[in-house]
């Protein structure tokens, strides 16, 4: 997906209706360029008839300009509702223009593979969706008034048109020259702007580190002095540095903007009568003219100033969508719906970056159902990689994993993905449960968990998440023994369970889980429990070995 601008957001979601609302923004603004020639029509007809000036008693619709005056008023009318209508249509279309970038989003991120949205950056993509997206929608939401100001100085210049084509000449050019200087200033802001939004997303890193660490920075005030300064201090003052330059220039450009109507009037009126020939009367309706073009210059050099903000967050949204790979997963279904083993076969892997110039190589393993595995091995010998692996969340560099004695290949990724279940060292506890459950088993499972009396199970959703960190991990198992798949992986899940929980754990939740037939793979260091594992895979940076 690429948007080549703020406009194609707006039309992308809802043609028709942003269609209507440029339709009639544009009508508002020709509808404004229409009140001069009424009022210059008015002007010349008081300037004709000088006795009925201050005449008492005559009511503005006994005048004879009346039936002028109800056009005008008319006009007035309709230029005050179709720009309404048109502002209002616009805001609709934006609401849905941010609904349909924000679900976009989401959907993009959900197909990106585990390893893609960790190259992309987490921090990137929240910015993108928190920042980013409200800043396209509040630049495109002006686009239906610079449409208003468009047409009302196109209007303007046709009104100059006809009353002097020399002049409209003129001032033509010199709103085409002091536009185009508008636009170098404008684009100097746009610099500055990116160069703060990149800073934003050191600050979201900066901030995340700030929640979730809140516990260690607390305890060490150097520490945490030093963290606020250099992660978010320091960006956070870099980006607000480039954003005020961005606004510095910003200003300048507005200012201008204000002011460069009435620059094209001092032109005219101080140049234009001693180099051309012009009457009186044609020079009074041309400064008329030009005072009266001033605010929808002022407004339209504004309203194309404020796109700049929105210009760079699109930027990084059509940046992301280059980067975008979904990953490949088709929807064949697994040749045997019963998956009685699965084995990695010349299974080598190397992380992309390679930063941390670790391997998995060569890796043959066979786990067969109603076996109990363990994969044990010390710090970064690559048992958490492997975990990914088995999971299909990492693909191998070469070598390949296998259902059965079938190859899990994108064409049936999807089907393989809902054998599994596992619980990673880094699990994501969910606050409710998003698929169809047995309440008698859950209730069971509860039981089991020694979590019945801390959390209840009501429409789904757990009655509270705020559990110790043991409880928050036997909650975990408590949805993979609900999801009920054929393979459970368990990335140390016993580390932090208390010595009676691991006794049940390995004595007795393991061998339900073998007894029924699952594929079980243990990730542990308990070495008291290793004569539980049918299997004892070690890994030592990177090898198998015996
Ligand atoms: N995203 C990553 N990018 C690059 N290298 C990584 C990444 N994740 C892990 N590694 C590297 O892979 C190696 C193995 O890490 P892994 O987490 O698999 O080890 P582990 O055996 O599970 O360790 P532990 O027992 O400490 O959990 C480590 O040297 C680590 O630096």
């Amino acid at each position: 997906m690429k948007f080549s601008s703020l406009s194609s957001v707006m039309w992308g979601s809802k043609p028709n209706l942003y269609f209507l609302s440029m339709l009639l923004g544009g009508v508002s603004g020709i509808g404004y360029a229409l009140l001069i020639p009424f009022i210059m029509y008015g002007v010349n007809s008081v300037i004709s008839i000088p006795d009925k000036i201050g005449l008492e008693n005559t009511h503005i619709f006994d005048s004879p300009t009346r039936s002028l005056a109800m056009v005008f008023f008319v006009t007035c009318a309709a230029v005050m509702s179709t720009k309404a209508v048109s502002m209002l249509v616009s805001a609709y279309v934006a609401s849905k223009a941010n609904f349909h970038l924000k679900v976009g989003l989401y959907n993009a991120v959900s197909q990106l593979s585990y390893a893609r949205l960790l190259s992309l950056g987490q921090s990137k993509i929240v910015n993108l969706i928190s920042v980013d997206v409200p800043e396209i929608i509040n630049a495109a939401i002006n686009i239906s008034t610079i449409m208003t100001n468009l047409f009302a100085i196109v209007g303007c210049l046709a009104y100059l048109f006809f009353i002097n084509v020399k002049i409209f000449v003129f001032v033509l050019l010199c709103l085409l020259v002091f536009g185009f200087v508008y636009q170098i200033i404008v684009s100097l802001s746009i610099k500055h702007f990116s160069a703060s939004r990149a800073e934003v997303d050191k600050t979201q890193e900066g901030v995340r580190g700030l929640i979730f660490g809140v516990k260690e920075l607390k305890l060490n005030e150097e520490k945490l002095e030093h963290y606020l300064r250099q992660q978010l201090t320091w960006p956070e003052s870099s980006s607000y540095r480039h954003r005020m330059k961005g606004f510095r220039v910003w200003s300048v450009a507005e200012s201008y903007g204000s002011i460069v109507a009435f620059l094209v009037v001092g032109v005219t009126v101080f140049h234009i009568p001693y180099v051309l020939s012009v009457s009186s009367t044609e020079l009074f309706g041309v400064v008329m003219a030009l005072l009266y073009l001033t605010s929808p210059v002022g407004s339209l050099l504004m309203g194309v100033g404020q796109l700049a903000p929105g210009k760079v967050a699109l930027s990084r949204l059509n940046e992301f969508y280059r980067l975008y790979r979904p990953e490949s997963v088709g929807s064949a279904s697994l040749n045997s719906s019963d998956v009685s083993n699965i084995s990695l076969r010349n299974v080598c892997f190397e992380y992309p970056s390679n930063s941390s110039a670790f391997c998995l190589s060569n890796i043959n393993i066979k786990f067969e159902e109603g076996k109990v595995t363990f994969i044990v091995g010390g710090n970064g010998s690559g048992k958490s990689t492997l975990a990914k692996i088995i999971t299909t969340h990492q693909a191998p560099t070469s070598g390949a994993l296998y259902f059965n004695d079938e190859m899990i290949s994108p064409e049936n990724l999807g089907s393989a993905r809902e054998k599994i279940s596992a619980i990673y060292m880094d699990f994501f506890l969910f606050n409710r449960i998003f698929q169809s459950y047995d309440e008698y088993k859950a209730n069971e499972y509860l039981s089991l968990l020694g979590m019945n009396e801390k959390v209840n199970l009501k429409d789904g959703s757990f009655s509270t998440l705020g559990l110790s960190d043991g409880q928050r991990k036997r909650l975990a198992l408590f949805c993979l023994l609900l999801e009920n798949t054929k393979i459970c992986l368990f990335d140390e899940w016993a580390a932090d369970q208390d010595p009676d929980f691991k006794e049940i754990f390995y004595r007795d939740i393991l061998p339900m889980l073998k007894e029924k037939g699952k594929i079980v793979i243990v990730i542990s260091h308990d070495d008291r429990y290793f004569d539980c594992a049918d299997q004892l895979i070690r890994l030592d940076y990177g090898c198998i070995v015996d």
